[in-house]
């Protein structure tokens, strides 16, 4: 199946039609035509035609989409899961990085913003992602759970305090520190040195022999 790139607002009206499609599927329904679907999920049938055109499920006239086809699609593209949004601090090398390469290969996380405390980066717009300064971190984070910590290490855990506050659920930690938050938040920490350190050991000490004993 050919994977369109997706607009966001598509993206974000998936999980809905998902939803619907699974169960017209568990009904035995084999086919569905734009007015019942947009009668069911709220949607006009012109944006469904149009949401489902970046699908490759093109609707015949008479006949509707094929059920099978879009649940086989609404399964690979969200992997069950909502369009995850992401927050990045700290636009240096790193985080101007993953601002330019995002994460949409598995359409289901996407970076919406990014902070920093350099006025020079705040207002731009990196890879098509806002930049913001570091004291509207409160204001703008309200609906977004996950964050990519890309600041210098000394600012790592009063950042993580803030995130904190603001409900994150989520930190992926690139910062050497070791930052502390309460047991209901997960943190993952991507530390390249060790990573590397972890190779060269395994090169030295369990060479690989191409499978030759
Ligand atoms: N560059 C790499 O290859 C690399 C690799 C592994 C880990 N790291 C780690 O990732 C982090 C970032 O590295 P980098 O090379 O991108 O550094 P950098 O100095 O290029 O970028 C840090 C950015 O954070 C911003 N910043 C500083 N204080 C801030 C604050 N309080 N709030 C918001 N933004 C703030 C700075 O303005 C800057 O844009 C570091 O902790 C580094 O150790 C970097």
């Amino acid at each position: 199946m050919v994977q369109h790139k997706i607009p966001q607002a598509t993206a974000k009206r998936l999980p809905l039609y998902y939803r619907f499609i699974n169960n017209l599927h568990h009904q035995g329904k084999a086919r569905v035509s734009s007015k019942e679907l947009s009668e069911a999920v709220k949607v006009d049938s012109a944006t469904i035609r149009r949401d489902f055109s970046y699908f490759g499920a093109l609707g015949k006239k008479g006949y509707g989409y094929n059920v099978e086809y879009l649940l086989e699609f609404f399964r690979k593209t969200l992997d069950q899961d909502e369009l995850t949004g992401v927050a990045l601090i700290g636009v240096g090398n790193l985080g101007t990085a993953f601002l330019h390469y995002n994460f949409m290969k598995n359409n289901n996380t996407k970076i919406m913003m990014a902070f920093d405390a350099e006025p020079s980066k705040v207002g731009s717009d990196i890879g098509g992602i806002p930049v913001y300064h570091i004291d509207q971190l409160e204001e703008k984070m309200s609906d977004v759970h996950v964050a990519i910590l890309t600041v210098p290490s000394g600012e790592a855990e009063g950042i993580t305090e803030r995130l904190v506050k603001t409900g994150v659920s989520g930190i992926l930690n690139f910062t050497p520190a070791r930052i502390t938050v309460p047991d209901n938040i997960r943190v993952h920490h991507i530390d390249l040195a060790v990573e590397l350190q972890a190779l060269v050991y395994f090169l030295k000490h369990y060479p690989l022999n191409g499978g030759q004993e």
